[in-house]
């Protein structure tokens, strides 16, 4: 029942629309900081990608890093020993699909094979439980930087010199100079000449993650893929040619598939998680937790790894991210540059979609 003895009058129309305006300006600036408008100097994903972008030049509908790349699939055939460390099924005595992406870095999907020694491989697992496992991994032992405004700023300090194309040798040398932390990756880049096959190379997730047991107990460890194929001994990229790596690839698995192990190293106390520029020392126990077959290769164009955003953060029950910064700025950054070319596939002669019919033939 109202109540009749309430005489006060109703709130000035002023009023009312005052509040209102205010939770509206509210809100549009809450979504103008996420935005970054507010603070154009904050570090976005949207900004990083950008500075990737400005690097290497604009190549609708591809990624904005590792641009240069070509589709695999296969399957894992685990072997359990991981299982005592992990509950997630791909550990088991059983063989899970694999979808995978071997590329090279740069945002140019023209670059020439041998412009770096730099090899890089994502998979995607396809778990029973309709969990997936996603991984991106590189051929070095240590990633260049550890931190994600660190990695910004190398890409700008790295930006090719519009009158020369390449990067300015003083900036980028006070980039480096005041940054030891990158001393062990810029070594191995030196001493390692590009490979001449995917196939020979080891992948490392270079980041930190834990495994959890079935007591969920937590396990800090970090994974690599040893390749079978160790055949790599003379051989090597030939000067004339700028894809000798898809072809490589694909006469070898028109004969044999390709293997890799697994190999999980277990961290011990005071190993850092937080770290991907510092290795942990050669001693600490690995298990090799199974087998990588490859077996068919596909131009990316038109596969299906050219639709995965291979987010190292997409992980089953029994794998969680550790504390290293750089995961969650990758899983924000492949976001982004997920959103970009997925958009502007739909606009690319000659790529296929779902939604496309077919043009006609005369
Ligand atoms: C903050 C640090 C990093 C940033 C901002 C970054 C950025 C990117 C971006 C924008 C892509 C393209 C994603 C897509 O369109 O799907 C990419 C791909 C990739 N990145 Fe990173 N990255 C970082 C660190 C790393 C590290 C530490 C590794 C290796 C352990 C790595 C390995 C890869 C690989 C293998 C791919 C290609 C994956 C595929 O085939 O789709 N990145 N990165």
């Amino acid at each position: 029942m109202p109540d009749s003895s309430d005489t006060s009058p109703p709130p000035h129309p002023f009023l009312r629309w005052t509040v209102i305006a205010i939770a509206v300006t509210v809100l549009a600036l809450a979504f103008a900081y996420v935005a970054g408008w507010l603070t154009p100097q904050r570090l976005t994903p949207q900004r990083m990608v950008s500075d990737l972008q400005t690097n290497s030049g604009l190549y609708p509908g591809f990624r904005r890093n590792h641009a240069k790349g070509v589709c695999v699939a296969g399957y894992f055939e685990g072997n359990g020993a991981a299982s005592a460390y992990s509950t997630a099924s791909v550990f088991e005595k059983a063989r899970t699909p694999v979808i995978g992406r071997f590329s090279i870095p740069g945002g140019n999907p023209y670059a020439p094979d041998g412009g770096t020694p730099v090899r890089a491989l994502g998979l995607r697992f396809n778990l029973p439980n309709g969990q997936q496992w996603r991984t991106a991994m590189i051929n070095t032992p240590v990633f260049i930087v550890s931190t994600p405004a660190a990695f910004n700023q190398l890409t700008v300090a790295t930006r090719p010199d519009p009158a020369t194309g390449k990067p300015d040798p003083a900036r980028a040398g006070a980039f480096f100079a005041s940054h030891p932390e990158t001393a062990a990756f810029l070594g191995w880049a030196k001493t390692n000449k590009p490979s001449a096959s995917f196939a020979t190379d080891r992948y490392d997730a270079l980041n930190a993650f834990y495994f959890v047991d079935t007591h969920g107990q937590q396990h800090a460890v970090r994974w690599r893929f040893e390749p079978e194929a160790k055949d790599e001994a003379g051989a090597g990229p030939k000067a004339d040619d700028n894809d000798y790596l898809s072809q490589d690839l694909r006469q070898r698995l028109a004969t044999t598939p390709q293997r890799w192990h697994l190999l999980v190293t277990l961290a011990a106390p005071g190993d850092p998680t937080n770290d991907a520029t510092k290795m942990w020392p050669a001693d600490r126990t690995t298990i090799d937790a199974g087998t990588l077959v490859i077996e068919s290769e596909q131009a990316q164009d038109n596969a299906p790894c050219r639709d995965i955003n291979f987010d190292p953060t997409i992980l089953p029950a029994g794998i969680v991210i550790s504390d290293d910064p750089l995961l969650p700025a990758r899983s924000a950054a492949y976001a982004d540059s997920y959103l970009r070319r997925t958009r502007e596939e739909a606009r690319l002669p000659g790529v296929a979609h779902a939604d496309t019919p077919k043009p006609e033939t005369k």
